[in-house]
């Protein structure tokens, strides 16, 4: 499968390549950047490390997509919706793991996937896809007797809060119990906020250092504390999960999918 990597000089861009080069049957067709960044020119291989692979970064995405199969995109909420709008046109497959997006953006992504397949997720590893099932369990068993607190920590970097995963994660929290994430949500607690209010899901953000990524989901009842944690060490779970989700997506009909389609959970 042909594949172009977006946002190629990121964090992520240059673990994608990687992930491409090492998986049999995909080779990297493109790898893009903004226009102006540093890395213009370079090539991609060299850029994540590895032997050259032929291919130059490259600021225009048309003639990249026009030749591609699929394209991995791990940038930002307003690249991902204006990479998503050329995928549709091109008709390849289109992987978001941006996160950060709005309803607006979403929307974007929606009316995008009646052409294109998306595949798109806040945390592309097989462990925090599991922990969501798991979440959706244990949330569906407890009831609204156990508080669910959800607290995540990121590298000094990331630019979004609370992650894509912690959403995630609260989104299956608030489906086991049967309620809307958007009516119980609590993202941010400062000065004299009165008593938790039940049914309530909070989320605690931490930054700093170089974490990759840790998330737990706390149950806390009366007399008792249960908690559900997944730590990511290393980015190459999500980069590999990405291709394997573009390889999945690549003879499905169009539409917007998730990772857990793509893992069969
Ligand atoms: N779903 C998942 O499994 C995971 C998701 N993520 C998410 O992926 C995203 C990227 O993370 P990370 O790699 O750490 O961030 P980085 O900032 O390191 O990488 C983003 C890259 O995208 C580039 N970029 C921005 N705008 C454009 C554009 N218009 N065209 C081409 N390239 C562009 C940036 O360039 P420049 O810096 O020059 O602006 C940068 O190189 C975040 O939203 C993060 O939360 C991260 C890990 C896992
Ligand atoms: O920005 C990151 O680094 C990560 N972002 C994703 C998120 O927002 O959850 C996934 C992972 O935790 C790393």
């Amino acid at each position: 499968m042909r594949l172009v990597v977006v946002g190629a000089g990121g964090r992520m861009g240059r673990m994608l390549i990687r992930a491409v080069a090492e998986t049999e049957g995909c080779t990297l067709s493109g790898a893009i950047e903004r226009e102006g960044a540093p890395v213009l020119g370079q090539d991609a291989g060299v850029l994540a490390g590895l032997a050259p692979l032929g291919v130059a970064v490259t600021d225009d995405p048309l003639p990249v997509f026009a030749a591609a199969e699929g394209v991995l995109d791990f940038t930002t909420p307003a690249a991902t919706t204006f990479f998503a709008e050329l995928a549709a046109q091109a008709r390849i497959v289109h992987v978001v793991g941006t996160t950060g997006m709005d309803e607006a953006d979403l929307a974007k992504l929606a009316a995008a996937a009646h052409h294109a397949r998306i595949v798109r997720s806040g945390n592309m590893s097989l462990g925090v896809n599991l922990l969501a099932g798991l979440v959706r369990k244990v949330s569906a068993a407890l009831g609204e007797d156990f508080d669910i607190e959800i607290v995540e920590m990121h590298h000094r970097m990331k630019v979004d809060a609370p992650s894509g995963t912690a959403l995630l994660l609260g989104e299956a929290a608030a489906e086991g119990r049967g309620v809307a994430l958007s009516d119980t949500r609590v993202s941010t607690r400062d000065g004299h906020t009165g008593a938790r209010r039940p049914g309530d899901i909070g989320f605690a953000t931490l930054r700093g250092g170089t974490v990759v990524g840790d998330h737990s989901v706390v149950f806390a009842g009366a007399g008792e504390r249960l908690t559900l944690s997944h730590h990511a060490e290393d980015r190459g779970i999500f980069a590999r999960g990405a291709v394997r989700a573009a390889q999945w997506a690549f003879d499905r009909p169009p539409g917007l999918y998730s990772m857990a389609d793509v893992l069969g959970l």
